[in-house]
């Protein structure tokens, strides 16, 4: 593991271990990108289920690995500053940073836009559809993938098109966003080709455009999509927001609804491609609704597809860790924690909890098939819960459903199946969001 052999003394903080290892300047940020599923392992171990993980630039954040750090997110004496503070250039005025009133105010902008109603009223499934046929239609043509890449790209153009934003040049924005999500874990030294000097341009190329499409949709009365809305919202709102504030929301917004869908897309490939039963499975569901779902309602006639969705989510949660900031004193499992202490909330243990799931390691359909009581928070823990809960998980649901219906169409019909055409444990990367490696390969053959 990626941890420092040069520092093995064993410290406390406010009387709760410190995991030893830390590198100067990036602490255990190292192990944490690469590593963490070990890394939480080993330090739960040898520690206990309380311990400071070193965030490099951001500092000590005090992990709980106890269950009831799942119930924080809903805390009303926890904090979504931190945040911010972990990553100001880049979060900073967004309504995943903010708490209380200002974060209503910001989230009410939108989260009309992305409940299952918004969704169908926009037309946004029908919207989809084409986009996603057209691109499984082009692998099947080209006959191999470069498949991160390739789910980067169209989850780009999905996000895009919702947004009402025309789609150009997506790689180059794909760039900058992966330069831009640097930005958390960059050494604080600003110099030619170093990340932080690179995610600060990335950043203002961005937010350029982004201040275009804004004064766009202000001219354009006539323009449509997520954009619009969200301008005439923040326009219309009692203490009018600020322009810098709408742009760094969209720039939020077209981060989460890319980045994390992405990751979780290219595992269901992955997963499509070397288990061939789910294979299988997916393309007898896909033949008997015939079709790629366009509205909510009509996902509940593809259950594998669904499940196939959950528990990639589950075995490969995209977002890994959540950092909150406790406002006053607070309980958590066996230990009193003081107020103001950073909090690391290990969304990817709890996913994969044996805590939580029967033989946690294995990755099962019947767990969501055979179900019989309805989805729990707990069951959807990957999107967060409380009031931060991710305002894109329909979407997702629904991105991914399509996704799936369609790729198993488009492959069966030529008489192909996906394989893998490299290994997957080299090069995974689990911070700032898990991500399979960039270079994995998948063949229609
Ligand atoms: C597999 C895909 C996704 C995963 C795993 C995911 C995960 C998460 C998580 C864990 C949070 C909670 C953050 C916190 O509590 O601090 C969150 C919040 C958020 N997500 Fe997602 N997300 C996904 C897709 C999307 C999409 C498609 C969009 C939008 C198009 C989106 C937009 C947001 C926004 C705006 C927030 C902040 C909400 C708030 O602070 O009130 N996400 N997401």
């Amino acid at each position: 593991m990626l941890l420092n052999p040069l520092n093995r003394r064993h410290r406390l903080r406010h009387d709760i271990p410190v995991v030893p290892g830390a590198f100067p300047l990036v602490g255990h940020l190292p192990a944490i990108v690469c590593d963490l599923p070990r890394l939480l392992r080993r330090a739960e171990r040898t520690l206990g289920s309380h311990f400071w993980l070193d965030f490099g630039p951001a500092g000590h954040l005090m992990t709980c690995m106890d269950p009831d750090a799942f119930a924080l997110l809903r805390h009303k004496d926890v904090s979504s500053a931190l945040i911010e503070g972990i990553a100001p250039e880049l979060l900073s005025g967004t309504l995943v940073a903010q708490d209380g009133g200002a974060h209503r105010q910001a989230r009410d902008a939108i989260k009309a836009a992305f409940l299952p109603k918004g969704l169908t009223q926009a037309g946004i499934g029908d919207l989809f559809e084409p986009v996603i046929r057209a691109r499984v239609q082009a692998w099947r043509d080209r006959g191999d993938v470069t498949i991160l890449r390739e789910t980067g790209d169209l989850m780009l153009k999905l996000i895009f098109s919702l947004m009402g934003i025309p789609a150009q040049d997506l790689p180059g924005w794909h760039r900058k966003y992966r330069q831009l999500l640097q930005l958390i874990v960059a050494p604080p030294v600003d110099l030619p080709g170093l990340p932080l000097r690179r995610g600060r341009a990335a950043r203002d190329w961005i937010d350029a455009q982004l201040r275009q499409f804004v004064r766009d949709a202000r001219a354009h009365a006539a323009r449509t999509g997520l954009i619009k809305d969200m301008v005439s919202a923040f326009d219309r709102s009692d203490d009018a927001l600020s322009d810098d504030v709408l742009v760094a929301n969209i720039r939020l917004l077209l981060l989460g609804g890319h980045e994390t869908t992405a990751s979780t897309m290219a595992w269901m490939v992955i997963e499509l491609a070397r288990q061939p039963v789910l294979w299988d499975a997916l393309v007898e569901e896909a033949q008997r609704v015939g079709a790629v779902p366009t509205r909510h309602a009509d996902l509940a006639q593809c259950p594998v597809a669904e499940a196939l969705f959950r528990e990639t989510l589950r075995l490969h949660p995209a977002v890994t860790l959540l950092p909150r900031r406790a406002l006053q004193e607070l309980q958590l499992g066996q230990r009193r924690i003081p107020a103001g202490t950073h909090l690391c909330i290990p969304l990817l243990h709890f996913s994969t909890s044996a805590l939580l799931h029967e033989a946690p390691d294995q990755f099962r359909l019947a767990r969501w098939l055979q179900r019989t009581e309805p989805i729990r928070p707990v069951d959807m823990l990957q999107f967060g819960t409380g009031p931060h809960v991710c305002i894109g998980y329909h979407l997702v649901w629904l991105e991914l459903v399509q996704f799936c219906i369609a790729l198993a169409l488009t492959m069966h019909k030529a008489g192909v199946r996906p394989r893998l055409l490299s290994g997957v444990e080299k090069g995974r990367r689990y911070y700032p969001t898990a991500h399979p490696s960039m270079t994995i390969r998948i063949g229609f053959s």
